[in-house]
């Protein structure tokens, strides 16, 4: 090109809901403390993921949250897109590759009690109490250890999931409703799993009431850490973002991801998983595979030196194999064909 004026603005893609933006914010920042001469405004966009509240998470893949924006990515309107790690798919698409894992926040998942209750833990709960996820690999692991518990449904962003919990959600009047729809009943949440990330982002720490992990909840791949999504051939934005890339989270999240795309390749299904990396490069992975119903339960733990980013892959190919051999094909292959058939 024969212009004389260098690109000096790179526009970042994200989605529109109040976590999306905050994450999205917080990269806009440390990007532009990095380069000041730069700008990084930030285009938001509703996605299919957003819109489409009604069919069950479970059937939908995960390329729902990511594909309006990588339009946009390949269109080059936008030169990077934050995502949170956990909703990208392990397999990204063609053209497409993963620029920089920024550090960790907390990846556990956290109890979330409803407002004003005298119950502190999941073992608090009397029998037949309803806890609010979507998640299968929740609903699946806790199941497996509170049988006497319910699991429902609960949809939409982490706000509105939180004002569903407190019954402050507000259902349309039954004037608005159609009359040959059957009246909106919402559950009676006591409580609702989320991820602690988001809720501390959100500055919603407060609401957390413990936390849960191994032995009875493993966390979700990639959980409490953003993934920023570049074109694959775009080193100028790859130079721009590498000193944000926090190399101990990226090394763990590569070994999540290589387990779960050697596991079934991207859709959310009921793995779990958790990793830690000591300073002497020693990865460690515990990670589960359970039926929908949480009746069976394989699990792994394996730890390796891990220096290079196919070493770290290397780790979660190994514990996929563990997994596989202690029998989680059979429980993943059931769990798949459930999924084709619900799937229209
Ligand atoms: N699928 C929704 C989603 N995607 C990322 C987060 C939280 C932040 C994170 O895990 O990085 C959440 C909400 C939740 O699971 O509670």
């Amino acid at each position: 090109m024969s212009g004389s004026t260098e690109k000096t603005g790179f526009p970042i893609g994200s989605r529109r809901s109040k976590l999306a933006l905050v994450q999205t914010e917080l990269v806009q920042s440390s990007l532009q403390a990095l380069h000041p001469d730069l700008s990084f405004p930030i285009s938001a966009m509703q996605t299919m993921g957003d819109k489409n509240q009604i069919q069950s998470l479970y059937n939908m893949g995960k390329s729902l949250w990511t594909k309006e924006l990588e339009v946009v990515l390949f269109e080059g309107d936008v030169d990077l897109i934050v995502h949170s790690l956990k909703d990208m798919p392990t397999t990204l698409p063609e053209g497409a590759r993963l620029g920089a894992i920024l550090e960790r926040e907390d990846p556990r998942d956290a109890l979330v009690m409803r407002a004003g209750s005298a119950y502190e833990t999941l073992d608090d709960l009397p029998e037949g109490a309803i806890v609010g996820t979507s998640s299968v690999r929740r609903t699946a692991q806790l199941k497996r250890k509170y049988p006497h518990l319910q699991f429902a449904d609960v949809r939409g962003n982490v706000l509105t999931r939180l004002e569903k919990l407190d019954g402050t959600f507000s259902v349309p009047p039954p004037s608005l409703a159609s009359s040959s729809e059957s009246p909106i009943v919402i559950p009676e949440y006591s409580c609702l799993i989320l991820a602690a990330a988001g809720l501390i982002r959100l500055g919603l720490g407060g609401r957390i009431t413990g936390y849960l992990e191994a032995p009875t909840l493993l966390h979700a791949v990639g959980q409490g850490a953003l993934g920023i999504e570049i074109r694959e051939n775009d080193e100028k934005t790859a130079q721009l973002l590498a000193p944000l890339v926090h190399r101990p989270t990226w090394l763990r999240c590569l070994a999540e991801r290589a387990l779960m795309r050697t596991l079934e390749g991207g859709c959310s299904v009921p793995i779990g998983v958790q990793t830690s990396l000591s300073p002497q490069n020693l990865l460690e992975m515990h990670a589960c595979v359970v039926s929908v119903d949480g009746t069976e339960y394989v699990e792994a733990k394996e730890t390796m030196r891990v220096e290079s980013d196919e070493e770290a892959e290397e780790l979660g190919k190994l514990v996929a194999m563990r997994l596989v051999e202690g029998g989680a094909g059979a429980v993943l292959e059931r769990i798949n064909e459930v999924r084709e058939r619900h799937q229209d």
